[in-house]
């Protein structure tokens, strides 16, 4: 579905090769300014590279018009800028069919708890509240093809500010969605819901990709300790991988 050859950004991204299949569920992980953001807008086609390609569905992603992607591929990004001070429902229905509590799936409610939030002004929402809005609107947004297994989700730290129920409410949604025969591709830096949510994984160091592939291939301690310059203990539970890193002298 996704593939990406010998992509490169300037001073961003280098050569990078990767084939996302539809239904995976992809990570993205790396420390801060590896290049995760800039691999996730590249994928959803508002970045373009500067040589090598990115292929969506074999056309490449610079052929589609924006309302043609816009119909399947969700897209959300790490920051926000408020639109304008309207009610959430407002905010959501400009992207997709008019959204209210009578039309709001079941899942999403489930997932992110948002009937209640959907009156409300956006300035009057907190940060976590205000990100489960905004992960509504990118998921509403292409729902009709969610809803067909057609959908390509690209979200980056879609759980940044979520409280730790949301965080695993939302990661079981997704992983409904993968079932489905939706593709996902989310940035994280939490290597333990990676591990356990996740099928497969791209390490990335200065724009670089460490190792890319199953989830258990990448998260090694050799290939974590590269990306983020710790030692990480890894131990096996419930068939998926604990990491923890160990502490490093500054932080005991
Ligand atoms: N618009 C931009 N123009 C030029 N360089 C950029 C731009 N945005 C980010 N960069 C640089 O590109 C590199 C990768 O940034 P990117 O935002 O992709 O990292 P990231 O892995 O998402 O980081 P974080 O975990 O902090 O969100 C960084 O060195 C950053 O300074």
């Amino acid at each position: 579905m996704l593939e990406l050859q010998h992509a490169h950004v300037a001073g961003r991204l280098e050569d990078i090769n990767l084939v996302v299949t539809g239904g995976q569920h992809w990570h993205v992980l790396g420390e801060n300014g590896a290049g995760k953001s800039t691999l996730l807008q590249v994928m959803a086609g508002l970045l373009e590279t500067g040589s090598g390609n990115c292929w969506l569905n074999e056309h490449n992603t610079s052929d589609y018009t924006l309302p043609h992607l816009a119909r399947f591929r969700a897209y959300h990004a790490q920051q926000h800028v408020l639109p304008f001070d309207i009610p959430a429902q407002q905010f959501i229905s400009f992207y997709g069919q008019p959204l209210n509590t009578t039309t709001l799936p079941g899942a999403l409610e489930q997932a992110l708890e948002v009937a209640a939030l959907l009156s409300k002004p956006l300035t009057r929402l907190s940060g976590g509240e205000l990100q489960r809005i905004n992960l509504t609107r990118a998921l509403w947004q292409v729902w009709p093809a969610i809803a067909e297994g057609q959908g390509l989700l690209v979200l980056d730290e879609p759980l940044q500010g979520l409280d730790i129920r949301h965080q695993l409410t939302f990661m079981a949604l997704i992983r409904q969605l993968v079932v489905n025969g939706n593709t996902v591709v989310l940035s994280s830096h939490d290597l333990n819901i990676s591990a356990r949510f996740a099928s497969h994984a791209v390490l990335l160091k200065h724009g670089r990709i460490v190792e890319r592939g199953n989830i258990e291939q990448v998260c090694t301690k050799a290939n974590l300790a590269q990306a983020f310059g710790l030692v990480f203990d890894i131990s096996n539970n419930q068939n998926a991988l604990q990491i923890q890193p160990q502490w490093p002298p500054e932080a005991r």
